[in-house]
């Protein structure tokens, strides 16, 4: 019998953009005090040489930020990267990795608006690669394995954390320090153990190849804030993002998604200017905001964010608001995405 042919490793390229994951400390007990956004990727990858046993792995330094300064050109200066190599016969699947402040964001952005199916999967650390019991090194050894495999395929853009393989779509980071910061309300996709994913469920959501958005469609990103429900809270914040321009304002709403009774009136003298209002939920660990719920929707033609936090709504309307200015379509995106 003749021996079979050795499987060819597949193409990932790792796109870095800086964060913890690129970070240096002065020491090792240094875990929480360091500087982000430090080490080339060049470096990342040397340090790591089990990568090759997995994947042919190149990299390229598309940013050196901490993720808390991404900007909306960012995320469009990467997006449109992606979509080139996604579309290269030449890459088999894509590792970003990223601090892991904004992460959430950028991997739902990137999840709607790149037309693939092939594996992106972001990826970042808690604790810089200096640090005593560092972690990125064995996220970003997973989001190569994820990013290589044929399985990963078709399943949106992806995040790998602390052995777990997320949906870019739910998962947030829900405490900081510690490694074990990722969670989706949802649960996640599947885990990854000595270099292999096993999968246990799929997202519902349209993503990727299934979504009605695309980055070569999108010039510039709506501009869209978040103003934060609390006790004693002022419509202050609300009228000088809408004088300031925005397209839409995210409450971040107690509770259910609810507004004061202090808000309610500029609010909806808002709306009545054109501001589409979006209501979420500041609670962590999984927010549920249904229409008409708290508040009468219909009556003043907002829309309800569902189960989407106030940083992940913020993406899906900036985006949606590129096509779309109707409030019912924006609320059909948010029960579809
Ligand atoms: N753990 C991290 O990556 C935090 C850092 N501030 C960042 O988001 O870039």
């Amino acid at each position: 019998r003749e021996a079979a042919a050795p499987a060819r490793l597949a193409k990932v390229v790792i796109l870095a953009t800086g964060g913890t994951i690129a970070g240096a400390g002065a020491d090792a007990a240094s875990s929480a005090t360091y500087q982000a956004a430090k080490v080339p990727v060049e470096k990342l990858v040397a340090g790591i040489p089990e990568l090759k046993n997995l994947a042919e792995v190149r990299g390229e330094q598309v940013f050196q930020i901490a993720s808390e300064s991404f900007t909306n050109e960012h995320l469009l200066q990467l997006g449109r990267r992606v979509a080139e190599l996604s579309a290269s016969a030449d890459v088999d699947g894509i590792v970003i990795t990223h601090g892991t402040d904004t992460l959430e964001e950028t991997a739902f952005f990137l999840n709607l608006v790149i037309r693939s199916d092939k594996p992106v999967v972001v990826v970042g650390s808690m604790r810089p690669g200096t640090a005593l019991s560092a972690d990125g090194a064995l996220n970003l050894y997973d989001a190569v394995a994820v990013a290589a495999s044929s399985d990963a395929r078709g399943k949106g853009v992806l995040v790998t954390m602390n052995d777990e393989i997320h949906s870019g779509r739910d998962v947030s980071k829900a405490v900081n320090i510690r490694p074990d910061a990722f969670r989706s309300p949802w649960g996640p996709l599947g885990m990854v153990v000595e270099g292999k994913p096993y999968w246990f469920r799929l997202p519902a959501k349209r993503h990727t190849l299934n979504s009605e958005f695309d980055i070569a469609r999108i010039q510039s990103l709506a501009p869209v804030e978040i103003a934060y429900g609390y006790g004693n809270v002022s419509d202050t914040a609300y009228k000088a993002f809408a004088a300031a321009g925005a397209k839409a304002i995210i409450h971040a709403g107690t509770g259910n998604g609810s507004v004061s009774n202090r808000v309610v009136p500029g609010l909806q003298a808002l709306r009545a200017q054109g501001v589409h209002i979006v209501r979420s939920s500041r609670v962590d660990g999984g927010g549920f905001v249904l229409r008409n719920a708290e508040q009468p929707d219909d009556k003043y033609d907002w829309v309800a964010a569902h189960d989407l936090n106030p940083q992940k709504a913020r993406i899906l309307a900036a985006v949606a608001l590129t096509t779309t200015s109707d409030s019912r379509e924006l609320q059909r995106i948010f029960w579809e995405y």
